[in-house]
């Protein structure tokens, strides 16, 4: 099935992407992986107080058995992070921005041979967050988040002080990922794409056409590989040329989600 590239001028309204049955294959065919914070859910003041809506949990218990168990959560988030957040569920996942990845909610984390930060600068770029109380420094192990949403006025401070380490130490495989309000570091030798490229290598994802939906920049990677992957990919919020097409708040990918479940589907 193909789809046509939906471009901002078409998009004067919300739910920009077509009714699921106009576009996406039989579910039995997909992999339907998504993205959390700002996709799935609504953006919070702090990483500990995002919600999941009850219906949600609900879409996403249906839509695991509707694939046969391929839904993957992909984020920056650790697995450990994602139970936290959506528990009792336990979902497939490709966590901190593909250093790890779980192929079911009842196996077990399995490390995707990420190089983890060196600990020397890792202690370094933790000591940013002494700039100010209001930043919130997130240790995910693999990767370090410095988070300045309740402290704007730092967000210059924290991305020179960052550039000033890395200045430094020009040898170090490091990345620096500028999300929503946070500056994230982490080793270079992996991203979402990575992660998801080695788990629609596993079943039950392997050989079925990925659905990803995201929202930040570092879902970009994710959308530059769908064509490989015969998949499609979704932005939330903003237009992206790798997409087909966009919704405009995370409420809109909960409902279309939902839709995905309704019979002709
Ligand atoms: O890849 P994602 O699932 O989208 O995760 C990206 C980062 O999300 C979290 O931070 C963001 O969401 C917080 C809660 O809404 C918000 O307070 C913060 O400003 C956002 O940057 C999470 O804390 C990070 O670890 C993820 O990498």
């Amino acid at each position: 099935m193909t789809t046509k590239l939906v471009r901002p001028s078409d998009q004067a309204t919300s739910n920009q992407v077509p009714v699921p049955g106009a576009l996406v294959p039989h579910l039995d065919q997909c992999a339907l992986l998504l993205d959390i914070d700002g996709t799935l859910l609504d953006l919070a003041p702090t990483p500990r107080e995002v919600w999941v809506p009850p219906e949600l949990e609900q879409t996403l218990t249906n839509l695991l058995v509707r694939t046969s168990g391929a839904l993957a959560l992909v984020s920056g988030r650790s697995i450990n992070d994602i139970d936290l957040i959506f528990a009792p569920m336990r979902l497939p996942a490709v966590g901190g921005h593909g250093a790890e990845m779980r192929l079911s909610g009842e196996g077990e984390a399995i490390a995707t041979h990420a190089p983890p930060l060196d600990s020397e600068l890792k202690s370094r770029l933790a000591a940013i967050a002494r700039i100010s109380p209001g930043i919130l420094l997130e240790d995910k192990g693999y990767s370090l988040a410095l988070h300045y949403r309740l402290a704007p006025h730092t967000e210059k401070a924290i991305y020179e002080a960052v550039a000033a380490i890395r200045a430094e130490n020009p040898e170090a495989p490091l990345e620096v990922l500028p999300g929503k309000s946070v500056c994230e570091i982490k080793h270079s030798g992996f991203t979402k794409a990575t992660g998801v490229l080695e788990l629609m290598t596993r079943a039950p994802f392997k050989g079925r056409r990925p659905i990803f939906i995201g929202d930040d920049v570092t879902d970009e990677t994710v959308f530059a590989i769908m064509p490989e992957l015969r998949g499609l990919a979704f932005s939330v919020g903003r237009y992206s040329e790798l997409t087909s097409g966009h919704f405009d708040e995370p409420r809109d990918v909960r409902n279309w989600l939902a839709r995905l479940l309704e019979p002709a589907n």
